[in-house]
């Protein structure tokens, strides 16, 4: 198999790269009802296939699950999720050739193996869905063409798909239909009825692409998603523990104060985030994440063209065939971090006090959501997809960590998500050095000019507040989350 997006012209691949339609509330108006009565059958009962089948239960769809026969026989996680949420389990034969919709969510790398098990035993004119792009995009797997292919992808850990869903909002989500398979041109209206099953559609879902959605989603996901609070979570801890800040108490502060900050990002974007400051830390956050912005940029475009180009996914494909060696070396040693291994103090932290001591961390979260932003609408992702793929997921990721740091954020996202990270860390934190040298805790564990009043130069804060207003993740963000009414307050 080959890479299906470089087997593409430059003109389609830009077409693709661009699809991206914000769909209007109205175009739900149908509901589940395009999937009502069929037969759904999710393969695989982990972060993302507990969390869907549980939301597209409770939205009144008949769900199963079908899991390879050594975790039905061994009782694994997986047998033990689905059965304990009294879901029908099944093995391939017995429960494939009854689905109308077949979803895979099993992990990226075991996806051609899954599929080539699957397809021969899916009944003619089925549908098949993923959750991503990369066994159709990156590794050019090919359908039985009577087969119709979607995708529905939350743009969202699978533990906070569920999380929205219960507080009756949703989770940002891209839809697609593969153009090589939809045969009955019955694919749309599957996959709107599938995200208005999971809560989608009241964060707001995109008609888009498998190339859009990959070429993004693995940009976001090794870059301000993932890989930059992993580098910012190390890197704030060990400046605290250096300058003798108590221990549980550094921990605490970001454990708990990437939730707490990015809950403002969420509600009112950078600009609510960056208000939430006295006058003195906004103009310090601006300033250094300027300076973050300028050393970690080339570091956002180099990964952004190493999804592009396929380098990305050639990469990560050698160490599945080496039995994940880096992801398992690079996950044991992010275990052995301080930050991982220094339990959160007791000490009562504020909601204000996370954004006062935490002025770095706001400036880490400014840089990283607004150069990944930059990097991938310059290389043909639309604004809205960005968006999403930015800055409103990063506080869902947040939340991961809040729940069991840096763990439980590897734990939740996908493996392919979690290798990416590590990338990131492994080459960000070097580039980090020297900045790292001039931080003090003036900005990271203690309150940035505490005593000195809030005076600032009025053209200097104009200039700040200007530049921040007039970012155009700003500007997409405020018309996206205009249709948010359904999102509530978690801190
Ligand atoms: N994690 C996330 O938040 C997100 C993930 N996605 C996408 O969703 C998909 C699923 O990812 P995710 O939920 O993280 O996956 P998980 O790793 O959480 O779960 C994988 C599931 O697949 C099963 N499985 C593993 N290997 C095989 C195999 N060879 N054959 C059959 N079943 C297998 C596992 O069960 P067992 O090992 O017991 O058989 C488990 O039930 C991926 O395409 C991912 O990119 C998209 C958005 C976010
Ligand atoms: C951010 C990582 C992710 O893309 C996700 C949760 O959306 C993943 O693959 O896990
Ligand atoms: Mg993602
Ligand atoms: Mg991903």
């Amino acid at each position: 198999m080959t890479n299906y997006f470089n087997t593409l012209s430059l003109r389609d691949q830009l077409k693709q790269l661009g699809k991206c339609r914000f769909m209007d509330t109205s175009e739900f108006a149908d509901g589940v009802s395009a999937l009502k009565g069929k037969k759904i059958v999710i393969i695989g009962c982990g972060a993302q296939g507990l969390n869907q089948g549980l939301n597209m239960r409770d939205s009144g769809l008949d769900i199963a699950y079908t899991l390879r026969e050594a975790a039905i026989a061994e009782k694994r996680a997986s047998y033990i999720n689905a059965t304990e949420n009294g879901f029908k389990v099944g093995t391939y034969e017995e429960l494939v050739p009854t689905a109308d919709l077949l979803i895979n969510l099993t992990p990226d790398k075991q996806h051609t193996h899954v599929i080539k098990s699957v397809m021969p035993l899916m009944k003619k004119g089925a549908t098949l869905s993923y959750s991503h792009g990369f066994n159709i995009v990156e590794e050019g797997m090919q359908i039985r063409k009577d087969l119709t292919v979607i995708m529905v992808a939350p743009k969202s850990p699978g533990s906070e798909v569920r999380e929205e869903y219960k507080r009756g909002f949703g989770v940002p989500t891209l839809i697609a239909v593969h153009p090589e398979n939809d045969p009955e041109g019955k694919g749309l209206a599957q996959a709107k009825a599938y995200a208005a099953a999971t809560g989608g559609h009241k964060a707001g879902v995109l008609e888009s692409s498998f190339v859009a959605e990959v070429k993004s989603d693995l940009m976001g996901e090794q870059t301000i998603l993932c890989g930059l609070l992993q580098t910012g979570s190390i890197l704030c801890f060990d400046k605290m523990l250096e300058k003798g800040i108590d221990p549980g108490y550094a921990s605490k502060l970001i454990q708990y104060g990437w939730e707490t900050i990015t809950e403002g990002l969420k509600y009112g974007g950078i600009t609510n985030m960056m208000d939430r400051l006295s006058n003195p830390a906004k103009i310090k956050a601006f300033d250094l994440s300027e300076e973050l912005k300028e050393i970690m940029r080339p570091l956002f475009q180099k990964h952004m063209d190493d999804i592009m180009s396929g380098h990305f996914s050639k990469t990560m494909m050698e160490d599945w065939a080496n039995d994940d060696k880096n992801l398992l070396t690079w996950r044991a040693a992010t275990g052995e971090t301080a930050f991982e291994k220094t339990p959160a103090g007791d000490q009562k932290i504020s909601e204000q006090e996370y954004y006062d001591k935490g002025v770095l961390m706001v400036a880490f979260v400014r840089a990283g959501v607004e150069l990944a932003y930059e990097a991938m609408t310059e290389s043909g992702i639309i604004g809205e997809s960005a968006y999403y793929e930015s800055l409103h997921e990063t506080p869902l990721i947040a939340n991961t960590i809040a729940r069991k740091k840096l763990f439980e954020m590897n734990r939740v996202i996908s493996d392919t998500a979690e290798y990416g990270c590590y990338l990131f860390d492994h080459a960000c934190k070097p580039l980090l050095k020297d900045f790292m040298k001039k931080i003090d805790t003036d900005v990271i564990g203690k309150a940035f000019g505490e005593g000195r009043g809030n005076g600032v130069p009025n053209a200097k804060l104009i200039e700040v507040n200007k530049t921040l207003r007039e970012h155009p993740v700003e500007k997409v963000g405020a018309r996206l989350r205009a249709s948010m009414t359904a999102m509530k307050p978690i801190v």
